[in-house]
């Protein structure tokens, strides 16, 4: 596909280092941090310098390689692969993409192993395959990017929450594809962007990357969705995913459940885009699915400025689960999927 996509890549492998863009620095300033080690991948993975389900699973694989470079021996080195992968497991709960990159990093390194290669080739051959998850994370968003566009129409109004964005993602993101593609069509959509509290993703990143990239974008408050809804402005919603369950129940940024259950009390149809990485039929529904919960800092004063009591209880899920009932359809890049999504969300891995 020819693109004129121009957006900021937030993860550049770069001659033997990491540089990360600081997403937390956004939209004010643009600082890419160089990371060496493991150890760095693993602290801006939790304090969201990087965040986004295939972005976060990305970052971890080049920070199993970053981890594992310095073994001598194969024995050693196929070891430390294990050691690495299960640290940077523990650096987020909730998205799935990080335990698939983790997942596909060990078994890489296990094959490598099994070839007989030596040492420096077998660890080349690692980050081959860390390079090979971005760059097919690339071409799956592209091609969600296609089906969600067969959605839309032009003129539509198109509600989003968080950022599941270039930013979010190796390029393109999952949610905002369409977007991109449709500017490069010539079909006008009307996006409005929910700010997302706490930590503004979609302020910050969602309404920074599509207006940077010329998109017709809104900003809102998350309290806005439901009038912005009633005076039927929106008529598709389309958000990413961190997990989604084997029963087509649905992790994302919380706030998602209030807007599915918004959504379908306007009528208005509910699309989830994720690629294949991020549907785990291992957990049954979304009462499996783990929910990360985070400082409440991020509630009470964030960004700097405190704007609630001194020690009020705060509770402060970074995650919420949309039950598949609200669902429309989860949309990948095998194709679109609807209820039964039990047995269609199975058939994609046939
Ligand atoms: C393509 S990104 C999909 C999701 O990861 C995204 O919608 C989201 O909820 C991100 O949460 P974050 O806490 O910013 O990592």
């Amino acid at each position: 596909m020819s693109t004129t996509y121009a957006g900021l890549q937030s993860v550049i492998w770069n001659d033997g280092k990491l540089d990360l863009l600081d997403q937390r620095l956004l939209p004010e300033e643009i600082v890419y941090l160089p990371l060496t080690t493991s150890e760095d991948v693993w602290e801006a993975i939790r304090h969201l310098k990087v965040r986004g389900a295939p972005a976060i699973g990305i970052s971890a694989a080049y920070g199993v390689v970053l981890g594992s470079k310095d073994e001598q021996t194969i024995e050693g080195w196929l070891e430390q692969v294990d050691k690495q992968a299960e640290y940077l497991a523990t650096s987020r709960p909730t998205a799935v993409n990080l335990f698939w990159a983790l997942d596909r990093m060990k078994a890489a390194a296990a094959a490598i192993a099994g070839k007989g290669m030596s040492l420096e080739d077998s660890k080349a051959a690692l980050l081959t395959e860390a390079i090979a998850i971005q760059s097919e994370d690339e071409e799956t968003n592209r091609m969600i990017g296609e089906h969600a566009l067969s959605l839309f129409k032009n003129d539509m109004g198109v509600l989003t929450h968080c950022n599941a964005g270039g930013l979010a993602t190796a390029k393109y993101g999952t949610a905002l594809a369409p977007f991109y593609l449709a500017l490069e069509r010539g079909i006008t959509l009307r996006v409005y962007a929910d700010e997302t509290r706490p930590v503004l993703q979609g302020a910050r990143l969602t309404a920074f990357e599509l207006q940077q990239a010329g998109v017709d974008v809104t900003l809102i408050c998350d309290n806005m969705a439901g009038m912005v809804m009633s005076k039927g402005w929106v008529d598709a919603v389309i958000v990413g995913t961190d997990r989604v369950a084997a029963n087509g129940d649905v992790a994302n940024k919380i706030g998602t459940y209030s807007v599915a259950v918004l959504a379908k009390a306007h009528g208005i149809p509910f699309y989830v885009a994720c690629p294949l990485s991020t549907i785990d039929l291992n957990t049954p529904t979304g009462a499996e699915i783990p929910i990360e919960e985070r400082s409440a800092e991020e509630v009470t004063e964030g960004f700097g400025k405190r704007t609630a009591p001194q020690g009020v209880k705060v509770f402060n899920p970074a995650f919420d689960v949309t039950p598949n009932e609200y669902v429309t359809a989860i949309i990948t890049e095998k194709g679109i999927v609807q209820a039964p999504f039990e047995e269609n969300l199975r058939k994609l891995f046939e």
